[in-house]
């Protein structure tokens, strides 16, 4: 997508040296563009823990040039083994991680160590290159449900509800749920999405936000305990989030607060709907609440906050008691019977078993 008229991707090997490569550092994200030069897999490791990249679809791809980092310096069985497992314990929620790792290391087990670094470079630019192709087409089957809302109040905005962020920037380029949103603004349809701030790191308010205003779609910031309110009042049309972990039975892992939005959805009759590539899906487990590992990130996320001074400082405050202890859960899981449908590259399908295999007919066999 685009900054200020100039095309990015979220992650890119530097055109310079032709084997650096290249992130924007979220974590200075709303206030300065800073794009960040990773030489070796233990910056890449850093990058996706510290959340400088975040994202399920892209801390997938971003490890896979983790590991041809690494292949540069030491191409040899044991460090191909070690390193792929060091990234893939970098974060435990997004299964796309391990689907990004597994496939590199299906790739490169049978490579020649002398052929392995160019080979690791291939392979995770495939990865970058099937989730753009797949967030875009994502947009594309997500498009009729907007289309659908928008015939029936012609002339007025779309009220979209998200959570987090899942647009270019969690992901190689275009996004999940954002890039049916992104998709819909761009065929006229007027939209107006609120945006969850989505405590405690603020991916909605910060990321979200800032990627939607660049775009020029109407947006309004609310607080996250906001949304049952607004569709109470019936000014949320739809909900559309983003996922880290869809089960075969069709749970839902996405970022901590989005299982309240749905019980909100669900009281209210609002559609509640889960965009995701492939790579999000994790055919292996069936009951998310009981098998998804959630991250427990540093209670400091919670009991503190970073923003931007008025003289433009961007500072770290404690906004908790002092004193008080602090709980970080990062995710939670939506239970399939609170999701209306899920938005894949291959269309939509409901939220279960029956309905991810006729999408995805090939993964009927996968553990
Ligand atoms: C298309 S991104 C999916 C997912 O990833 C985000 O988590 P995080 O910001 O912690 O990496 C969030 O849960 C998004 O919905």
């Amino acid at each position: 997508m685009k900054i200020d008229g100039v095309p990015y991707r979220s992650v890119w090997v530097d055109p310079e040296d032709g084997w650096s490569v290249r992130i924007l550092d979220q974590t200075r994200l709303p206030w300065t563009v800073e794009i960040l030069r990773l030489t070796e897999e233990k910056q890449v490791a850093h990058a996706i823990k510290s959340m400088q990249v975040r994202g399920a679809p892209l801390i997938g791809a971003v490890a896979a040039y983790g590991l041809a980092l690494a292949l540069r310096r030491d191409a040899s069985d044991a460090a191909l083994e070690s390193v792929a497992a060091m990234l893939g314990r970098t974060r435990p929620t997004a299964i796309n991680l391990r689907w990004a790792l597994d496939r590199m290391l299906r790739a490169l087990r049978p490579v020649a160590p002398e052929q392995r670094a160019a080979a690791a470079y291939a392979a995770a630019a495939d990865i970058a290159e099937d989730d753009v192709e797949t967030c875009r087409r994502i947009g594309q089957h997500g498009l009729p449900l907007i289309q659908e809302i928008a015939a029936r109040k012609p002339g007025q905005p779309v009220n979209i509800l998200t959570h987090c962020n899942t647009g270019w920037i969690a992901t190689v380029d275009y996004g999940t749920a954002l890039s049916v949103i992104y998709q819909a603004h761009d065929a006229g349809i007027p939209v107006h999405v609120w945006v969850d701030e989505t405590r405690p790191r603020n991916q909605g308010s910060a990321l979200t936000a800032w990627e939607l205003g660049k775009h020029g779609v109407p947006h309004t910031v609310v607080a996250d305990n906001a949304g049952g309110h607004l569709m109470q009042h019936g000014q949320v049309d739809i909900v559309l989030v983003g996922t880290d972990r869809v089960t075969r039975q069709g749970d839902v892992a996405n970022k901590i607060g989005t299982y309240l939005k749905a019980l909100a959805a669900h009281d209210n009759q609002v559609p509640f709907w889960v965009a995701l590539p492939h790579s999000t899906l994790d055919m292996s487990v069936r009951d998310g609440v009981r098998e998804i590992p959630i991250e427990e990130r540093d209670a400091r996320e919670v009991l503190e906050t970073t923003g931007q001074t008025w003289d433009g400082r961007i500072e770290t405050v404690r906004t908790a008691a002092p004193g008080s202890a602090g709980a970080n859960p990062a995710f939670d899981v939506t239970p399939a019977r609170l999701v209306t449908g899920l938005i894949t590259e291959r269309g939509r399908c409901d939220a279960s078993e029956a309905g991810l295999l006729g999408l995805y007919p090939d993964l009927a066999t996968a553990a």
